[in-house]
């Protein structure tokens, strides 16, 4: 606790200081005053406000540390508030701070960095910054400067990395060796523009730029449709793998109260920004009427660097950035310890008396669905949200089913790793890995964005690529919060059928959304079922129309009043974006090469004109218009699914992903060219045949299937992934 003397924070300079040019170094002015001088030597355009003789004449370590202990009382007081009114969510499987990494004392690293956020909001307030959306790069760049004390930072200074040179860290850490805590998780998502935040801090942008109110985000979503229309050229597995992947990469999770339980009682009071996201729902809505609002707790903070340093608020990514099939792994010690069993490198599975296959381990507690019991229970997985849907647990029981596989037959190929837990775990997970990113960069990402701009942006013209230490490898916020939310794709109905691919019956989402009953069902094939319909059904159109349940019907419910309370995925997605930060569309066009429209009109290069005109009428301004709502307008790049502004986000996320892994399979020197040989002949169809029980799969199991282009094939004919480079006698790199 910081109420004894020893233990106070002591404000640090920046280590940039050392760089300081001559006025600095010349004692001339207060050391602890930023200079307005960038990392190259320029300087930067500073308002008055943060001149140096103002800001050194108001602001000494003495009243930075005063004010962040202010302050955090202040937000400790708050949170045990809120911890008294949760009634909410059970943390067991939510999520486990005891990632240790980012825990500091008895301080969560999402508390201290919401606190940090504080302090440079009354900083700037002291230095009378009048602010604005305008004023964030300037503001940033000076706060990022101030960094936090040492012993309130949750980041070591040299973290250990001696064990993870060879083999993945499950939290990420150490992956780029010169940043350790780059795309770790728990750590903050990156940024591809500046943030836009009202107040160029934290507040959610809510102002036109012509000076009134922005539309609100359920207004806006009530100009979506809700006639989606298939789209023949990807299928419901398409759709499903991608959030899979989603899930590997992202993870917003809620501000916890002080025991580190996100918190549950957001309500249309809650006016806090810092806090809650409240969409106001207008009193004559159709769907919506005497519901004032939907109210869902801010996404937890966390410090955009490894210094802790002050700055404008940043979102925190509760999973490992990287692809690394953290939703079946854990992105926590704690997850991941849990998950396995500890002995021969096997995951935990749950045994269905009717199947060969397994289903992911059953947990005890938590409340990942609503309908688990003791003798058929919710599953436990590496990320939280795997009952979002049984088709997304299906993937999920595939990928552990896999890793038991791959686990038996490497202990036949490497019998000197016969009963080595720790290494047949390792070198099982290494190899699946590889397969996931194969199948995620190969055969998903160019159905996604088109094979051309998924060659542009993540292309390599060899068997092998080379890792760049310089490029982050980490996620975009904008990704997160706006361009990987596919969620025009997502159908409502279901087909399940037999091994034979004999159809069963349809069901719905509702009847697959955070439910169980489905995997257990004996009789109709549990989970397979679905994952065998999910090859046949198409996906929906990547455009503006969304299914009523998750458009205007999502976690829908009856309180105690017996009023019916509903969600909106699209209003939750552009209000999220708002919250997080996340600047307009039109920013994106300048970013992604096109021009900046000053007019609607100016956006038919990238829209149908019906498009642009439907985005005048819902906005004042082109400046004004939301991320998520520009990308869902335009129309599609060759061969894709998605406009150029989204493939170009989504393009760069999946290259930084790509490059910045250190890891990434298809790295030089991460597998021999034989090893590598036999996961690039690995192939989606035969994974699939290898991890279901169903007897018949399509060349291209992300497309239906048709007899011409994409045909059926046996799944008694796939030969099982090679093992024999992983032999002792072929030399392998481990
Ligand atoms: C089956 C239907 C689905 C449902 C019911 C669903 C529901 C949701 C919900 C409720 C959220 C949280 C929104 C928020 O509070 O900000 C969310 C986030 C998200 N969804 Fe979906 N989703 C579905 C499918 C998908 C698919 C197919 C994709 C992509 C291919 C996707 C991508 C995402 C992403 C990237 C996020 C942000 C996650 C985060 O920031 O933690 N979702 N979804
Ligand atoms: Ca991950």
């Amino acid at each position: 606790q910081f109420n004894q003397a020893q233990q106070m924070p002591s404000f640090q300079q920046s280590s940039s200081f050392s760089r300081m040019p001559n006025s600095m170094e010349n004692g001339q002015s207060n050391q602890f005053i930023p200079q307005n001088i960038n990392n190259n030597g320029f300087r930067i355009p500073y308002p008055q406000c943060l001149s140096t003789d103002i800001a050194g004449s108001l602001l000494t370590p003495s009243t930075l540390q005063s004010l962040f202990e202010t302050k955090l009382q202040q937000e400790e007081r708050k949170l045990a508030n809120e911890r008294v009114r949760n009634t909410g969510l059970n943390n067991n499987d939510i999520m486990d701070f005891d990632a240790a990494q980012l825990r500091v004392g008895t301080h969560n690293g999402a508390l201290v960095a919401r606190v940090a956020t504080k302090v440079s909001q009354e900083l700037v307030a002291i230095l009378g910054c009048e602010t604005n959306a305008t004023i964030t790069q300037y503001l940033d760049h000076f706060l990022k400067r101030i960094h936090l004390p040492g012993n309130t930072c949750v980041f070591a200074a040299n973290p250990d990395c001696s064990n993870f040179i060879n083999h993945r860290s499950i939290t990420g850490v150490c992956n780029n060796l010169q940043r350790p805590y780059e795309g770790s998780a728990q750590t903050a998502y990156s940024r591809l523009l500046p943030a836009a935040y009202d107040d160029g801090l934290s507040k959610p942008r809510s102002q036109s730029v012509l000076g009134e109110p922005l539309p609100s985000c359920r207004q806006i979503s009530l100009s979506m449709g809700s006639k989606p229309v298939f789209d023949t050229s990807y299928n419901n597995f398409f759709v499903a793998y991608g959030q899979f992947i989603m899930h590997d990469i992202i993870l917003s999770l809620p501000v916890t109260d002080s025991g580190s339980t996100p918190i549950s009682s957001c309500s249309c009071e809650s006016q806090d920004s810092d806090m809650c996201t409240v969409v106001d729902v207008a009193p004559n809505d159709p769907f919506m009427a005497g519901q004032q609002c939907m109210a869902t707790p801010a996404t937890a903070q966390a410090f955009s660097d490894q210094v802790c340093s002050l700055g404008v608020k940043e979102q925190m990514n509760a999973n490992s950035h990287y692809i690394d099939l953290s939703v079946t792994y854990g992105s926590t010690r704690l997850t991941a310890h849990g998950l396995r069993t500890g002995t021969n490198g096997f995951l935990k599975t749950a045994k269905r008396p009717w199947s060969k296959f397994d289903l992911p381990p059953g947990q005890r507690e938590g409340k990942s669905c609503v309908d688990g019991t003791d003798s058929e229970r919710c599953f436990a997985g590496g990320d939280s949200r795997l009952m979002e849907n049984l088709i997304l647990t299906g993937i999920q029981a595939q990928w552990v089913r896999a890793h038991n596989i791959f686990t038996v037959e490497l202990a036949k190929a490497r019998p000197d790793w016969k009963n080595d837990d720790f290494l047949l775990y390792e070198e099982a997970k290494r190899i699946l890995v590889a397969v996931h990113q194969r199948i995620t960069y190969d055969d998903w990402l160019p159905i996604l964005i088109g094979k051309e701009a998924a060659n542009r942006f993540t292309g390599d013209n060899g068997v092998t690529s080379r890792y760049d230490p310089s490029m982050p490898g980490v996620v975009f916020n904008e990704a997160a919060a706006a361009a990987l939310r596919l969620h025009t794709l997502v159908r409502d109905l279901f087909t399940r059928c037999t091994p034979k691919g004999e159809l069963i019956d349809q069901v719905w989402l509702r009847d697959v959304n955070a439910k169980c009953k489905l995997a257990y069902d004996a009789k109709n094939n549990g989970v397979d079922s679905l994952l065998c319909g999910s090859l046949f059904d198409y996906g929906f159109a990547g455009d503006t129309n969304y299914v009523q349940d998750i458009h205007h019907r999502l976690f829908e419910s009856v309180n105690r009043q017996g009023e019916i309370r509903r969600n909106d995925i699209v209003a939750i997605n552009i209000c999220r974006a708002r919250e997080h930060g996340i600047p307009g569309y039109n920013a994106f066009r300048e970013l992604c090469g096109l021009p900046r429209a000053s007019q609607f009109q100016d956006f038919t290069d990238t829209m149908s004109f019906e498009n642009a005109a439907k985005l005048k009428m819902i906005y004042k301004h082109p400046e004004d218009v939301d991320l998520f709502i520009g990308i869902n307008h335009e129309n599609h790049v060759p061969g894709g699914l998605v406009g150029p502004v989204s493939a170009c986000i989504i393009g760069t996320q999946f290259r930084h992903l790509k490059y910045g892994d250190r890891h990434f399979y298809k790295h030089e020197g991460q597998f021999t060219p034989a090893q590598l040989d036999a996961i690039n002949r690995y192939s989606n169809q035969c994974f699939f045949c290898h991890t279901t029980d169903i007897e018949k799969v399509q060349a291209n199991p992300f497309q239906p299937p048709n007899d011409q282009t994409n045909p059926l094939g046996l799944c008694s004919q796939c030969p099982i992934f090679d093992f024999k480079p992983w032999r002792v006698d072929s030399r392998t790199m481990s």
